[in-house]
C-alpha cells in the first residue's frame, strides 16, 4: 500500500497543507522544530488513532484554532482508501470513505504502518512498558481480535484495580469474583496472541540478525509473561490478598516483558551499545516482513530521524529489507549513502510549517 496525498488543517504548526507523495521514497528535510516529525505523526494517526508523542492529543491543534483535521488518500492493491480524521477540544472523529466509524479500533488494518524513531533504539533498555507497545502496535495492526481483547483487558482491569481500592469499605469480594471472570477471557486471549506472535516475530528476526551480523550472531526474542495460560486462575487466587492490600492488580499480561538473547548472553545486561542497535534493527525490519505476510501486502514505513543513528552498515541493511515499501525519511541532513544507493522519489523542503517539493 501507499499514501498517494496527505492533507492537514490546523494541525501542529501547519495551516493548509495538500501535498502528493511518491511510491517510493519521501524525504522531508529541514532544521530542528520547522514541522518533520509532525508530518510523521499525522500519519501515524491515520494508522491507530493516537500520537505516538503525546497521550494529549489536544496538543496537535494548531494553536489558536478550534479543531485538526488530516486526510490521507491511500492506494492499497486494488482499492482506494480516503482515512480522515478529525480532532476538535472535545471530540476525536475517524471516517473511512467519508463514512464515519462508530468505534476507533475500526481503523486500525486500514492503513498499516510501521515506524522506526531514535527512541526505538532504546528498546532494549528501556522498561518493559515500551516493550509491550512494540508488540500491541503491531498485533492490533495485523489482528482486529487482539485490539478487542486487549482493550477489554485494560477495561476490566481498570474496574477491578477500583474495586480493589474500595475494598476497605465494602469488605465484599463478590465485586472482584466478577471481575476476575472477566479478566481471565481477556488475558488467556492476549497471552495466547502475544506468545503466538513473538515465535513467529523471532523466527525472522534471528534470520534477519544473522544477516546483519554476517552470520556470527544468533538472536533469540523471548517471550516472558508475567504468567502463564496455565497458571493464570491459580496465581489469580494466591495472590488476591495481596492485591486487595496494595489496591493494584499484580497478576496478569499487563505486566509482560520481552527478553533480547545474542548466542545465549542476554543482550540487556551484556550486549554493546553496537549489539542492542542492530538488534532493534532486526525487530523492525521483521516487523515490516510479519505485517506484509499478514495483509498480504507492504505497509508504509515511517523513519523518523532514525538514519543518522544508524552507521552506512545497518543503513544498507535497513534499505536492503525495505526495496518497494513507501518509506517516509525525516531528516536534518541526506545521508551520503541515501544518495549514493537510493532512488529518492520525492524530496520535500520543510520550514516553519510550509513545504515545498522537488520531485527526481
Ligand atoms: N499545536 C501546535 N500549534 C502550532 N505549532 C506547534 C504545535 N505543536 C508543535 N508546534 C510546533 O511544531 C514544531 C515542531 O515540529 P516537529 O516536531 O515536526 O519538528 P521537526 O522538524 O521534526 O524537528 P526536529 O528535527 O527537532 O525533530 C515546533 O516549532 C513547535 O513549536
Amino acid at each position: 500500500m501507499y499514501i498517494k496525498e496527505l492533507s492537514l488543517t490546523d494541525f501542529r504548526n501547519y495551516g493548509d497543507l495538500d501535498i502528493k507523495l511518491d511510491k517510493g521514497i519521501n524525504i522531508f528535510k529541514g532544521d530542528n522544530a520547522q514541522g518533520k516529525t509532525n508530518i510523521l505523526e499525522a500519519i501515524y494517526l491515520c494508522a491507530t488513532a493516537r500520537s505516538h508523542r503525546t497521550h494529549k492529543e489536544k496538543e496537535i491543534i494548531k494553536w489558536g484554532t478550534e479543531a485538526a483535521h488530516v486526510r490521507i488518500r491511500l492506494q492499497k492493491n486494488y482499492v482506494e482508501d480516503i482515512i480522515d480524521f478529525h480532532l476538535n477540544q472535545n471530540t476525536k472523529a475517524v471516517a473511512i470513505n467519508k463514512l464515519p466509524i462508530a468505534k476507533l479500533g475500526e481503523l486500525f488494518g486500514c492503513l498499516n504502518i510501521v515506524m522506526f524513531s531514535p527512541e526505538d533504539l532504546q528498546l532494549i533498555k528501556n522498561s518493559p512498558k515500551e516493550r509491550r507497545r512494540f508488540i500491541d502496535i503491531e498485533l492490533c495492526q495485523i489482528d482486529k481480535m487482539y485490539y478487542y481483547a486487549l482493550r477489554q483487558y485494560h477495561k476490566v482491569l481498570k474496574q477491578r484495580n477500583l474495586t480493589l481500592k474500595q475494598y476497605y469499605m465494602t469488605k465484599d469480594t463478590s465485586m472482584i469474583d466478577i471481575w476476575d471472570i472477566q479478566l481471565e477471557q481477556y488475558a488467556l486471549d492476549v497471552i495466547d496472541k502475544r506468545e503466538k506472535f513473538i515465535e513467529e516475530l523471532n523466527k525472522i528476526a534471528n534470520k534477519i540478525h544473522f544477516d546483519i551480523s554476517g552470520g556470527k550472531e544468533s538472536l533469540e526474542v523471548i517471550y516472558e509473561p508475567n504468567v502463564s495460560a496455565t497458571d493464570y486462575s491459580n496465581k489469580m487466587l494466591k495472590y488476591r490478598e495481596k492485591d486487595i492490600l496494595y489496591q493494584n492488580t499484580s497478576i496478569g499480561p499487563h505486566r509482560d516483558d520481552l527478553k533480547f538473547m545474542i548466542n545465549g548472553m542476554d543482550v540487556k545486561m551484556y550486549g554493546s551499545q553496537g549489539q542492542q542497535r542492530t538488534v532493534v534493527l532486526s525487530m523492525k525490519l521483521a516487523e515490516l516482513n510479519i505485517m506484509k505476510q499478514h495483509i498480504g501486502e507492504n505497509p508504509v514505513l515511517l523513519l523518523d530521524d532514525v538514519l543518522s543513528e544508524l552507521d552506512d552498515h545497518r543503513q544498507v541493511y535497513l534499505f536492503k529489507y525495505t526495496k518497494n515499501i513507501q518509506t517516509f525519511i525525516t531528516c536534518t541532513g541526506i545521508e551520503q549513502s541515501v544518495w549514493n544507493t537510493q532512488k529518492i522519489g520525492k524530496l520535500y523542503y520543510v520550514k516553519e510549517g510550509k513545504v515545498i517539493s522537488k520531485d527526481f
